[in-house]
Formats: structure tokens, sequence, C-alpha cells
């Protein structure tokens, strides 16, 4: 589903260039579960964004599902994007002035879903996330913690066919980092791709395959 071929990014700095991502050769199959470890500054939410097409400054290539995302046009890249991938921010990025049934319905309404449905979904994730009586709530109102779960249940509301969530349980207690894993074992044995950055070991093992990520390169890569 991804091929990525010497993939490098460099950025300009007060201080002069610097190498963001160096040399990244990685291929991921349709189906595949992911974690991306390592240090902070090793440029795991830098690779993310390359993969979920919200950079396209990189040197090298990158191919999603048979298509080289260079030759798409910017139109393009963004249908792409919208129709297959759901992204976690780190920072969750919830529109402050939408509620949370609004923010979780935004993405469906993109996606030309009818509206009868996008309420069914929008219902089925707020009770899977136990946020049910928050639908109305807006984010400002809601802890940090509560604001990762709304962003999880508005990536994965969609069905997106790749997910790519940065840090899904940064903020979470251990009972629902373990609820939000449990919704990722579940939409990967379901078929979606995902690829997740994270520091907690034990999440990371939950997936197939760990990356190790040092100083903007892929370092090892392990089960
Ligand atoms: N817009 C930018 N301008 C300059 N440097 C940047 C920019 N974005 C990222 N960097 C640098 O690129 C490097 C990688 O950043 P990135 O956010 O990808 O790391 P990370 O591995 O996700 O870290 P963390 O675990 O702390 O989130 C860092 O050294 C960072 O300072």
């Amino acid at each position: 589903m991804i091929t990525l071929t010497n993939i490098n990014k460099t950025l300009r700095t007060p201080a002069g260039p610097w190498s963001v991502l160096r040399d990244i050769e990685l291929q991921i199959a349709e189906g595949e579960f992911v974690s991306i470890m390592g240090p902070s500054g090793a440029g795991k939410t830098s690779l993310l964004s390359l993969l979920g097409l919200l950079d396209s400054e990189f040197e090298g290539d990158y191919v999603l599902a048979g298509k080289s995302v260079r030759s798409l046009r910017d139109a393009e890249r963004k249908q792409l994007a919208a129709s297959a991938i759901g992204f976690v921010f780190q920072h969750y990025h919830l529109i402050d002035d939408l509620s949370v049934a609004e923010n979780i319905e935004l993405p469906l309404d993109y996606r030309g879903v009818p509206k009868a449905e996008r309420r069914a979904r929008v219902n089925e994730v707020l009770s899977e996330f136990e946020l049910a009586e928050k639908s109305r709530w807006y984010p400002r109102m809601l802890s940090g913690g509560q604001q990762q779960l709304v962003a999880v249940a508005r990536a994965i509301a969609p069905r997106p066919k790749l997910l790519l969530a940065d840090e899904p349980t940064g903020a979470l207690h251990s009972s629902q980092g373990e609820m939000i894993m449990q919704v990722l074992q579940r939409l990967n044995q379901a078929g979606t791709t995902i690829v997740q950055v994270t520091h907690h070991p034990d999440y990371a093992q939950r997936a197939g395959r760990v990356l190790q990520m040092r100083d903007g390169r892929l370092v090892a890569a392990g089960r």
C-alpha cells in the first residue's frame, strides 16, 4: 500500500539546513499494523505527515495505493487523502466552534456520506468511546484526554483504508489507552492499514512490526 524510496527532507532553520528525514526506505503492505518509535525530534511526526499527504515538500518517491504522490495535482492529492486516510494529530486539531458530534461528523460530510448514515456513525463512535453524553459539548469543555478520544473517533468514523495516528494514547489514562489500542487492533483485523507513532513500548508491540527512528533515519525494524 505504501512504498517510500530514498526519502529526504531538509528544512531551513536560522542555524542553517536541518535534515528531518534521511534516506528513508519503507514498504508497508495493505492490512499491516506498524508502530514507529524513537526519541523526541527523531522525525516520527514528519514521517507521518508525509505519509498522510499533509506534506509534499520532500525528495524521493512516495507511492500510495499504486499512485506516485508526486505526479498528483493538488486537488487529486487532497481527494486521495480525504477518501482514503484518517489522521489522528498529536495535538488533536479539533475545531473549537464545532461541538464534539459536529467535529466527528465533518469528515463524513466531506466524503459525501448521507445525513442519516452520518448521524448513525457519529452515535456509534460516541458510544464506543463513552462520549455520548458530551456530544453537544465544545472541545474546550473537555479534558485533554477526552479531546484525544474525540480526535481518534473523528479519524476512524469515515472508516479510512489507512489510519495514521500520532501518539493516539499520549494524554490518556491507561484504561482509555487500552480501549484505543483495542479499537485499533479491531480495525486492523477488519482490514485497515495502521501506522501509529508511540512512546509506549507495550502499545508499540500490539502492531505486527515496530520501526525505530533516530536523527531522521529508520534505524531498525523489529518484529
Ligand atoms: N517546521 C519546522 N521547522 C524547523 N524544524 C522543524 C520543523 N518541524 C520539525 N522540525 C524539526 O524536525 C525534527 C523532527 O521533528 P518531528 O516533530 O518529526 O519529531 P518527532 O520524532 O515526532 O518528535 P516528538 O516525539 O517530540 O513528537 C526536530 O528536530 C524538529 O525540531
